[in-house]
């Protein structure tokens, strides 16, 4: 079983991530990492954290010569902020000030609810590890997935498709999305310059106000073979796992699969995506004679991927810290008090999207090596390709 799990605090020394269950023989590209992580540092309305950071996975162990070798794969990602918090981390309860305590809770941050749960007198010791700094390791584990898949044809992309009330308001084109990835700026990675600059002007204003704002992205999986994931059982579902995958990612506060919220308010007959024979279908890579011309399902039925690209997106909410904070209480004074502040994000939809591909890719090749097995790349490609001969003969 493909798994990975990350350790790791916001201002510790660094992040760690491992990824095991990755069948031998997959080339790692030491700068696709780099520039996956490079992506997520990237997009309009980041905070100061991301000038200190630059972020790089060095890898431990489970490749050798540039190849998976079928072992866990430990990554390690400084945080170079790190040298300028190693006085304060080690913190002394009770006293706040010396220790950038966070005595202040933020509504919407785990600062109340973390530190009730864990008994924390200051929600410092809860936030550094709630941070999506973590998703920085996330997503070197996610390129490590992304490389097993493309292995097999299959690619990982996302853009943005709202940020506050401005939106892109068209369907994107695979090719849209996927040339997005490859661009050197980037803004706010969204496929149409003209909704992208209504986008800046969103962050524009809550810069100015001293506000925070949240959106939507897009992550869409293309050339998955139809067949991946089952409605067998509730656990093993493709569109349930892809759900929790994406809603664990910070400040993710809803997942939509294909038109999923708008469905909601119509009626079938306009909802469900007609099965036609014999025509290939524009997009995708062909792999049965069956064709769709619309894909509002977004890629799964049944819990089981039907060969149309797979398209996941999340609801990000605002960003909870703000330069001009809501009421919260002190937890020194129980008295009113301002929520506390400190330097953050504005607004984080393209770097979410980032992580969120990364969520994506991990979900999917677990599937996908649950699906064809093999403990090599190449036993696993016989599989595949197999398979792929048996439905184009159905
Ligand atoms: C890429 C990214 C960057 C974030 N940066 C900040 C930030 O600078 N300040 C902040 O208050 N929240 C930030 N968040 C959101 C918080 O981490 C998140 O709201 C918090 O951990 C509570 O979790 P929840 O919103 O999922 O309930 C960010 C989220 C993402 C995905
Ligand atoms: C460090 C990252 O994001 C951080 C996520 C975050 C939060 O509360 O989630 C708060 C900020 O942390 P800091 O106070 O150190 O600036 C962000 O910068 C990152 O994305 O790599």
């Amino acid at each position: 079983m493909l798994r990975f799990s990350t350790a790791g605090e916001s201002h510790g020394e660094s992040l760690v991530a491992t990824v095991s269950g990755m069948p031998a023989g997959v080339a790692v590209d030491q700068e696709f990492v780099d520039r996956e992580l490079w992506r997520r540092q990237k997009g309009y309305g980041r905070g100061g954290r991301m000038r200190i950071e630059k972020d790089t996975a060095h890898i431990l162990s489970g490749v050798r010569h540039g190849k998976t070798i079928g072992s866990p794969i430990a990554m390690v990602l400084a945080n170079n902020d790190w040298k300028n918090w190693v006085d304060i981390l080690p913190v002394e309860v009770g006293d706040a000030t010396k220790h950038k305590a966070v005595a202040s809770p933020r509504p919407g941050h785990a600062d109340l609810a973390g530190s009730l749960k864990y008994d924390f007198p200051d929600a410092r010791y809860v936030l550094e590890r709630a941070s999506a700094r973590e998703s920085a390791a996330r997503v070197a584990a996610g390129a490590v997935a992304k490389m097993l898949l493309r292995a097999l044809g299959v690619e990982v992309a996302s853009h943005v498709i709202r940020v506050g009330k401005a939106e892109l308001g068209r369907a994107a084109t695979w090719e849209e999305i996927a040339a997005l990835q490859l661009k050197d700026e980037v803004l706010l990675n969204c496929v149409d310059s003209e909704a992208e600059a209504a986008m800046k002007a969103e962050v524009d204003a809550v810069l100015r106000t001293g506000d925070t704002v949240g959106g939507v992205f897009e992550v869409v999986v293309h050339g998955l073979p139809p067949g991946v994931g089952t409605h067998a059982n509730w656990d093993e579902r493709m569109d349930g796992l892809l759900a929790q995958a994406v809603m664990s990612l910070q400040a993710v506060k809803a997942v939509e699969l294909g038109r999923g919220v708008t469905a909601a308010e119509s009626v079938g007959s306009a909802v469900h995506d007609a099965i036609g024979y014999e025509g290939a279908p524009e997009e995708g890579r062909g792999f049965t004679k069956f064709s769709r011309e619309q894909n509002n399902a977004g890629g799964i039925e049944g819990g089981i991927s039907n060969g149309e690209d797979v398209v996941v997106r999340g609801y990000l909410k605002p960003i909870s810290t703000l330069r001009r904070p809501l009421g919260s209480v002190s937890f020194e004074t129980r008295e009113p008090v301002k929520a506390a502040y400190e330097r953050s994000d504005v607004c984080v939809v393209p770097a979410a999207g980032v992580a969120a591909e990364a969520m994506v890719a991990l979900t999917v090749a677990r599937l996908v090596v649950e699906k064809f097995g093999g403990d090599s790349l190449r036993e696993m490609q016989r599989n595949f390709n197999g398979y792929c001969e048996q439905i184009r003969a159905y």
